[in-house]
């Protein structure tokens, strides 16, 4: 479950733990509370589909690449559109190493006409021009929210072919890619957030658009809708954020799913639990099966998070087999991409974070334990394959290539050129020692296979974070 991107609350209402409305800052070390204001959030109103503004970072609409996605052709992108590398480390994409061939430029997979050019995609998070949709004065302290030219073109689909889609967690980082994908392939999405960790900003580009709505709410709550498939992300993902409240971690994985999985029932939508690897706890396996049963400390610092996601799979089943609800089970493995905030906690960004702002990158423990990181776009493939296909039992959606913590702080350091040290901070509780998944199911029954390098992705992470960074930084201080 990846709704962890930037944590959000209203500045004026009272915060309590056991709303979520707190999140604690985790960029430097774990567990540091930081309030975070986001009285500024963009209005439902910053969008317009009749705008007569020429801005460029809109002007996607009018591009050759979306006039053929409407009528559902692939484009294959040019060169020079496509390989408009990172400039990580001050070699603007010029350069080309081994680790940087093989560019991936297109996303998705036709047999679920999901595909889609990566330059489309990247003009909803990385746009040339940043302030289309918001301008950030620092001077002024200001925010103004211009009103965009135009949405994003989205495939034309026959009635029959329009599914409505609901997507819990659907403003967070997994879920925003998740929603940006169907809402291009022509689909009408609902999103429900309480906006803990999600943000509003990761989808506004898409309100006010007639195939979109989004609706502040906590799936702790029932929820009644017509919907023909549900996406259940509905959780913060990044450890010192599930576990700052863990009661209510518990209950959103437990309460949320039993909620989705009871619409589920009664509007008989197809049900996708966003599961993850944690299920498997501190794993004595290796690459890590489907099959494994885990090996979870029940009473431990993330026993909130790990039991919580397998009881989410247990009420899966049962809804399956008790009541012939239609299910699908994601195990998600690491994932990292655009979106993420930089106070999420998690290892890619605080090292990012830390190699821009020429800090000592934090090594919890010695750092030989392993984890295996996949870009965002490959696990939103993943998602949609499975949600797509007839296989109902759990599917590991991760990349196998496998680094020690410490390896990959060297790699983010040498990708980002940054001259600073790395310093090891006490091992947190129960953190898994290794971590990779045996992707042979997805690779059988849904033909899926990661498509991104690490240092792909990581390039346009690194620009990502460099494009965000003043403004995260004004909004978190
Ligand atoms: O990123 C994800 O997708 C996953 O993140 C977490 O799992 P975890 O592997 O613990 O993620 P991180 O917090 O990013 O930690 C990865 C490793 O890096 C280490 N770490 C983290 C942060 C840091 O600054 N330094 C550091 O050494 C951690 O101790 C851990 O060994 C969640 O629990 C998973 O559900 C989720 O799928």
């Amino acid at each position: 479950m990846e709704d962890s991107a930037a944590p959000q609350q209203n500045n004026n209402e009272q915060k309590t733990r056991d709303n979520f409305d707190t999140v604690p800052d985790t960029s430097q070390t774990p567990m540091i509370r930081s309030e975070i204001d986001a009285a500024t959030e963009p209005s439902s109103q910053s969008n317009s589909n009749n705008s007569s503004s020429g801005d460029d970072a809109l002007r996607i609409r009018d591009s050759a690449d979306n006039t053929a996605s409407a009528l559902g052709l692939v484009i294959e992108a040019s060169e020079g559109q496509r390989q408009q590398g990172p400039g990580v480390g001050g070699s603007d994409g010029g350069e080309v190493s081994p680790k940087s061939a093989n560019q991936v430029t297109v996303v998705g997979d036709k047999a679920v006409r999901s595909d889609i050019a990566l330059s489309v995609l990247q003009q909803l998070y990385l746009p040339e021009q940043t302030d289309a949709y918001r301008k950030v004065n620092l001077q002024d302290k200001t925010l103004s929210f211009p009103h965009s030219p135009s949405f994003p073109s989205v495939k034309m689909l026959l009635n029959h072919e329009r599914k409505r889609i609901l997507v819990t967690g659907g403003a967070g980082f997994v879920g925003s890619h998740l929603v940006d994908r169907l809402m291009l392939m022509g689909h009408e999405v609902i999103v429900l957030d309480n906006f803990f960790t999600g943000s509003k900003r990761n989808v506004q580009h898409w309100l006010g658009h007639p195939h979109f709505e989004l609706i502040r709410h906590d799936v702790v709550d029932p929820f009644m809708i017509e919907v023909d498939q549900i996406y259940h992300l509905a959780c913060p993902a990044s450890p010192p954020h599930y576990q700052y409240n863990p009661i209510k971690t518990v209950k959103t994985s437990v309460m949320g799913t039993i909620n989705m999985l009871g619409l589920a029932k009664r509007t008989k939508a197809r049900f996708l639990l966003t599961s993850t690897s944690e299920v498997y706890g501190d794993p004595e396996e290796h690459p890590q099966k489907e099959t494994y049963w885990g090996h979870v400390n029940p009473i431990g610092p993330r026993a909130c998070y790990d039991e919580g996601k397998r009881v989410a799979e247990t009420l899966t089943y049962s809804y399956m087999q008790q009541d012939e609800v239609d299910v699908r089970v994601a195990r998600i493995f690491n994932t990292f991409g655009p979106r993420m905030n930089e106070n999420d906690g998690r290892v890619v960004s605080n090292f990012i974070m830390q190699a821009l702002r020429g800090d000592e990158l934090t090594i919890y423990g010695d750092g030989q334990q392993t984890r295996s990181f996949q870009y965002i776009h490959d696990l939103v493939d993943g998602l949609i394959l499975l949600m797509n296909r007839n296989y109902k039992e759990p599917v590991n959606l991760g990349n196998p290539e496998e680094f020690t913590i410490r390896d990959f702080a060297e790699m983010i350091r040498s990708e980002i050129n940054a001259d600073v040290d790395i310093m090891s901070l006490p091992p947190t509780e129960d953190d898994p020692q290794r971590r990779r998944p045996d992707i042979g199911r997805a690779q059988k029954y849904l033909g899926w296979n990661p498509k991104f390098s690490v240092y792909q992705g990581i390039r346009e992470t690194v620009q990502y974070f460099k494009k965000t960074k003043n403004e995260q930084a004004w909004y978190t201080d």
